[in-house]
């Protein structure tokens, strides 16, 4: 379990977040949303322990963060920031290599090159990271973070993202998204910031929705991503809808000149 207690989080005196209870389980995905400038990177670092929190705890496993080794803490959790830079001219094999200096021993080539191929990477490995694309970049930089847990292990895991596939094309956005769901079986707990609405009605299990430095709503995507939960959260008419079939949401808002058309025609 993973849990953040009372968390609070100021800079010079000024509230950025305050008083957030939460608990992720592993095994589950959960998902942080809301508007630019809610606080979800800050409540991202301070759970990943990138920052201190001016008040309250976290806790990887029943045992505060700060009495773990940071190798110890390699071995629970694996974090992707939403910007990472290389400043060597490292090949993308390499940068997945610097993953395995915080993974278990026994992580060799054999994972790397699973982990690429799974990424549909493979074809990049010789190339330089720094001329690679936007989007081929982050998967290199995924890649880096899934060797560092790629291992199973009997104790519960966790892996934290924070915009992991803003850059990337629809596909592969699913094609990670589907990888992230499966390494569920692996009793780890995946916590990601993520913008797209649907990609979060559709892959997430549960979803922490922020406001202005406050956990708004949080439970299970089926009680608490709503249309007006939504609505409330980004201040603009969204609806979530399910799919004839059933099997998945759509979620919907107009352009804004639709909305003001319609706000006319009601006059
Ligand atoms: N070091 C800092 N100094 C001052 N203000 C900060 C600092 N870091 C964050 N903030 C402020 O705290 C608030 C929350 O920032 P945060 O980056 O957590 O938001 P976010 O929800 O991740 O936003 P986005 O969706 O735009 O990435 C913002 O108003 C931001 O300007």
């Amino acid at each position: 379990m993973l849990q953040g207690k009372n968390i609070h989080f100021c800079i010079s005196d000024k509230p950025i977040i305050g008083d957030i209870d939460i608990k992720l389980e592993p095994g589950k995905f959960t998902a942080i949303i809301g508007p630019n400038g809610a606080g979800k990177s800050t409540l991202f670092k301070i759970l990943s322990g990138d920052v201190g929190c001016s008040r309250g705890e976290v806790l990887y496993n029943g045992k505060s963060i700060k009495t773990y080794s940071s190798q110890q803490l390699a071995r629970i959790r694996a974090v992707m920031p939403q910007h990472s830079s290389v400043s060597f001219p490292f090949s993308a094999w390499e940068v997945l290599e610097l993953g395995t200096l915080n993974a278990p021993s026994e992580i060799g080539q054999e994972e790397i090159t699973e982990v690429m191929q799974k990424l549909q990477i493979w074809h990049l490995r010789d190339r330089s990271y720094n001329l690679l694309s936007g989007g081929e970049k982050q998967r290199v930089q995924l890649g880096r973070v899934l060797i560092q847990i790629w291992k199973k292990q009997a104790f519960p895991r966790f892996l934290l993202l924070d915009e992991p596939i803003s850059s990337m094309d629809v596909s592969l956005q699913h094609l990670v998204l589907d990888l992230l769901n499966d390494l569920k079986k692996r009793n780890i707990g995946v916590l990601s910031v993520l913008h797209d609405l649907s990609l979060v009605g559709n892959y997430a299990d549960q979803v922490i929705m922020m406001k202005d430095g406050d956990v708004a709503f949080q439970g299970e995507v089926s009680m608490v991503f709503t249309s007006p939960n939504l609505e409330y959260l980004f201040d603009y008419p969204i609806k979530v809808k399910k799919y004839d079939d059933g099997l998945g949401l759509l979620v919907h808002s107009l352009p804004l000149h639709h909305i003001n058309h319609r706000l006319i025609q009601a006059q």
